[in-house]
């Protein structure tokens, strides 16, 4: 059974990735003269969020629900806060209203979070973003001695804090993981429930990089 959010469900990514359907700036034949570019810039991003903002709450939820993993009531709160000045001022809706929610609901959001390496992963059960994510990290091609370590913390630490342990996978990697685990697993749980849901805030950046198409050294 594919996942809700899996690209086999959703409307192909190149209908929503919004920067790229209005003569982005990747391709040097429409590159402008270097006084026109700041204009240039600010009209393409520009363009993006007027798309975003026209999109009827269906929409919206289709093209944002899995900013945050298997959360799409974030986005379908979100939306009835348009209109949005440019993709910081979207991404700081979503984070207002996760800070908004009391504990429970904060900590919701995590219990929503796959765990990094664990079974939904070996199942291919995974989201179509948590897959590119893991992937990219190497977490796909842990050997049996690495998955095993890593099943035993995710474990210990879902005993201590009563959620599963969150890493924006996309910026670290497989060696990196199990270390910064560990390290997190002798934190204080109100500390570590801060840290957990950066971790969310920064998988839900990227997220929206890649839908908005920003320049990701400018994250
Ligand atoms: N457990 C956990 O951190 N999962 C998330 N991290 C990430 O980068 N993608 C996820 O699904």
């Amino acid at each position: 059974m594919p996942s809700r959010y899996c690209t086999a469900r959703r409307p192909a990514l190149s209908k929503y990735k919004l920067a790229s359907t209005v003569g982005a700036p990747h391709s040097p034949a429409c590159l402008p003269a270097r006084e026109e570019k700041a204009t240039y810039c600010l009209s393409w991003r520009t363009m993006d969020m007027e798309k975003v903002n026209a999109m009827d709450f269906g929409e919206f939820v289709e093209v944002f629900g899995n900013v945050i993993e298997r959360c799409p009531l974030v986005a379908a709160a979100v939306w009835s806060q348009r209109p949005f000045s440019d993709r910081e001022d979207l991404e700081r809706h979503f984070f207002a209203f996760i800070d908004s929610l009391p504990q429970s609901g904060r900590e919701g959001i995590l219990r929503c979070h796959p765990d990094l390496a664990g079974r939904e992963l070996q199942r291919g059960a995974l989201t179509a973003e948590s897959q590119r994510e893991q992937s990219g990290a190497g977490l796909t091609r842990l050997g049996p001695e690495e998955r095993r370590r890593l099943l035993e913390l995710n474990a210990r630490y879902r005993a201590r804090f009563g959620f599963p342990f969150v890493l924006a996978a996309r910026l670290s990697h497989r060696e990196a993981v199990p270390a910064e685990l560990a390290r997190r697993l002798q934190r204080q749980p109100a500390q570590e429930l801060r840290t957990a849901l950066d971790e969310v805030k920064k998988i839900a950046g990227l997220r929206l990089a890649d839908l908005l198409g920003a320049d990701p050294a400018r994250l």
